[in-house]
């Protein structure tokens, strides 16, 4: 069985003096539940300070970085120095990345190997728009997004991954999918990477639902069988919506 995870993607908000107050008040609020794990990803800026206030029940994760290890790549981060830092995720392949800008699936590939190299926990974020959607293209998209990610890693590395499912369409803009609907897609994606490995290997892969998650409708996704968690981005910026959902899913799983 998957472990649950709820990981907080903070985008392009928080810096390091956001980051520090956010940490001082979600230390007031939240205390370690075995059962579910926390990650927060903020900003590159932010991480240093992050990884030296944060406590220890909280992981953290960057929300990108490059495919190369060091050299002439202005403005980019590289898997090196982000395992010298101490970070444990990377989330790889957001739509915002592949969206605004146009990473591919190659790309993502090519991060995602680099990632596991590093020891580097990838967040692969895949996911449908609302027109492919529409146009019955969901399972075909994310089966691709899927496949492509991981091709050419070792079967071996697939319990080191995260996959996150979130529909574009579903992003910031509180038009979150139904548990149901997110299930079946979920499914979709363990059972493609059962048979890119095997069943008990794909088992173990947490799968976690993004895409307008708050509070008020966390227990829906995690209720279902094949979500492991969630990728909260909007939710995730204050210390008190994210402990709500931190103790939400740590009471959940203990009923
Ligand atoms: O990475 C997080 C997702 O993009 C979800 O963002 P959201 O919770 O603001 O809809």
């Amino acid at each position: 069985m998957a472990r649950t995870i709820i990981a907080g993607n903070w985008k392009m908000n928080h810096g390091p003096k956001e980051t520090q107050q956010f940490l001082s008040n979600l230390s007031d609020k939240y205390f370690d539940k075995p059962n579910v794990e926390a990650v927060v990803c903020p900003p590159f800026i932010s991480l240093p300070i992050f990884q030296e206030k944060v406590p220890k029940w909280l992981s953290s994760g960057a929300q990108n970085m490059y495919f190369e290890e060091s050299g002439a790549f202005t403005g980019e981060i590289s898997p090196k120095m982000l395992a010298d830092l101490g970070v444990k995720y990377v989330i790889i392949g957001h739509s915002e990345r592949r969206g605004l800008f146009n990473e591919k699936d190659d790309d993502v590939n090519k991060k995602v190997r680099i990632a596991l190299k590093y020891g580097l926990i990838p967040i692969i974020c895949v996911g449908e728009t609302e027109n492919e959607r529409d146009n019955n293209k969901t399972f075909e998209v994310v089966e691709r997004q899927v496949k492509k990610a991981i091709c050419d890693t070792v079967k071996e590395t697939l319990k080191c991954l995260v996959f996150a499912y979130e529909p574009v369409w579903a992003i910031g803009t509180g038009k979150a999918s139904s548990g149901k609907d997110a299930e079946e897609v979920c499914e979709k994606i363990r059972g493609v990477l059962s048979s890119m490995g095997d069943l008990n290997q794909a088992n173990e892969i947490p799968i976690l639902y993004g895409g307008s998650v708050k509070p008020e409708n966390l227990e829906e996704y995690l209720s279902q069988p094949n979500i492991n968690g969630a990728l909260v981005g909007g939710k995730s910026l204050d210390a008190n919506s994210f402990s709500e959902l931190l103790d939400l899913a740590g009471g959940y799983l203990n009923d």
